[in-house]
């Protein structure tokens, strides 16, 4: 039979002989939307993209990043991931590939050049795609992911953000509506409402004008607050929404560095993992409606940062995945885990170390960990004495009953503090650093280093792809 668009039969992803097919894998993070943890860089991507043309100039600048694009996810890449037996990856992408935010509601002439790449070689090797729209104009959350520089999402504020992002999603529908291989389109990843009502606004407005393009692929929904909270979600409106699965991202504290204890599995840890699942699937639960776990996944201790305790942590993190994994077959959820390659934080494959990418960053990644200025899995070992008097500093200044700003509780009153500061204030300022690694390399040399990220290039984290492996098809409803 001829492959057909996936469908929905009740809470089931279905194939079209009616055949379940449940979506298996990893988001590819850091690539059609570059991320400051994954591969390196301070900052926000458009920052790093301004700086390096300034340094090197636009032509060379580009061709940096086109050989980046072009050799972090290769046909090699598509082999092994199908060789662990996955069936889908999640293409986050950045909405500046498509439209020029100085040159509006025009499709760039190369818009669609990486995208139709990647889901071409998926295809080629039987892989689904899943296709998120990870960065919109006027950012949707704050959070350096969303590619805005700053930490107010301006994108509920401004209706002509919005407008942009519906009229991009059109485009993308009517090019992709008769592409079996795309399993369906994730319109907006973990926005962030402080209002809670313009949300679903404009998801039924970007429903509306994805169907009257492509009336059959799935739409994958993130809920609000980094897709946690499905409270603002009307079930009534949400009926109307045909082919639709909830996406909840499922990150655990004991994940990451911050987290005040170190998961040993007990009873009490599982049973709080388990807990923060549930709430953010309750509402999909109480509605019968299908869920997809769109991003979850530990970071990992880095022998040349964590010393003698990396094991340690390690083991501890794996442990932490492999009991979330088994959530998720009791419960017979598709998944994708959080992230597919990076320099060596989270990914499934990360960059050698003794690439060159990696050696002429070595220092400055070093100054990176140290100062602890990015967000994700942030270690404030190293600045905590610095940090302290700040946070007291806002305590002492602002009352309690003031402290809850949105996203507040998700990010705690001091979080906010670092947060900011660091990874948004501190980070402007090495921007230019970064980009100064370049000076005066010629075509050749900026190949070289883009190189580094070629699959033969990267060291495979086994440890964590047998656990993938160990549950790619498991389900036990
Ligand atoms: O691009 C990804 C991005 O999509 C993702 O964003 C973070 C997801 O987690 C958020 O914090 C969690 C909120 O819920 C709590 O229960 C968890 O404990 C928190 O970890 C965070 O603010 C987002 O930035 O993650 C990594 C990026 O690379």
């Amino acid at each position: 039979m001829a492959q057909s668009i996936l469908k929905l039969n009740g809470t089931q992803i279905v194939d079209g002989a009616g055949n379940p097919v449940l979506l298996r894998g990893a988001g590819i993070g850091g690539w059609m939307n570059m991320e400051n943890f994954i591969t390196g860089y301070p900052g926000r991507e458009y920052q790093i993209r301004e700086a390096l043309a300034e340094v090197i100039g636009e032509e060379k600048s580009q061709f940096f990043f086109d050989k980046f694009l072009e050799y972090f996810f290769t046909e090699s890449d598509a082999k092994f991931y199908k060789s662990l037996g996955l069936n889908c990856i999640r293409v986050p992408f950045n909405y500046r590939h498509f439209e020029d935010d100085m040159n509006p509601g025009v499709i760039k002439p190369d818009g669609f050049k990486w995208l139709d790449r990647i889901v071409d070689l998926c295809a080629a090797e039987g892989i689904y795609t899943i296709l998120d729209l990870h960065t919109a104009p006027g950012g949707h959350n704050g959070d350096w992911h969303s590619d805005a520089g700053h930490h107010i999402a301006e994108f509920w504020r401004h209706k002509h953000f919005q407008d942009r992002a519906v009229w991009l999603w059109e485009n993308i529908a009517a090019h992709y509506k008769d592409n079996v291989w795309i399993a369906g389109y994730n319109p907006l990843n973990e926005p962030c409402d402080p209002t809670k009502t313009r949300l679903t606004v404009w998801y039924d407005r970007v429903y509306d004008a994805i169907r009257a393009a492509d009336p059959d692929h799935l739409l994958f929904w993130d809920g609000n607050t980094f897709a946690s909270d499905f409270s603002c979600f009307n079930i009534e409106t949400c009926k109307r929404w045909t082919g639709s699965v909830y996406a909840c991202h499922d990150y655990s504290n004991f994940g990451f560095p911050l987290s005040p204890e170190q998961y040993t599995g007990s009873e009490a840890q599982r049973a709080r993992v388990r807990r923060s699942y549930e709430k953010k699937v309750a509402w999909m639960k109480e509605n019968n409606l299908p869920i997809w776990n769109g991003e979850f996944g530990p970071v990992y201790a880095r022998r040349q940062y964590d010393g003698d305790a990396t094991d340690g942590i390690n083991t501890s993190r794996i442990s932490l995945l492999k009991d979330q994994l088994d959530i998720y077959d009791d419960e017979n959820i598709p998944w994708s885990i959080w992230t597919y390659k990076d320099i060596g934080y989270q990914g499934m494959v990360y960059v050698n170390p003794e690439t060159k990418y990696m050696k002429l960053f070595r220092n400055f990644l070093e100054k990176k960990f140290r100062t602890a200025i990015d967000a994700w899995g942030a270690d404030e070992s190293h600045v905590k004495h610095i940090w302290d008097p700040l946070e007291k500093f806002f305590a002492d200044n602002v009352e309690e009953k003031y402290r809850g700003l949105y996203p507040h509780p998700v990010w705690k009153f001091e979080n906010r503090i670092s947060r900011i500061s660091r990874n948004i204030l501190l980070a402007e300022y090495m921007v230019k650093e970064w980009a100064d690694h370049f000076d005066g390399m010629g075509f050749e040399e900026l190949d070289e280093i883009a190189q580094s990220f070629r699959f033969e290039n990267c060291i495979q984290r086994e440890e964590l792809n047998k656990v993938l492996q160990d549950h790619r098809d498991v389900h036990r409803k």
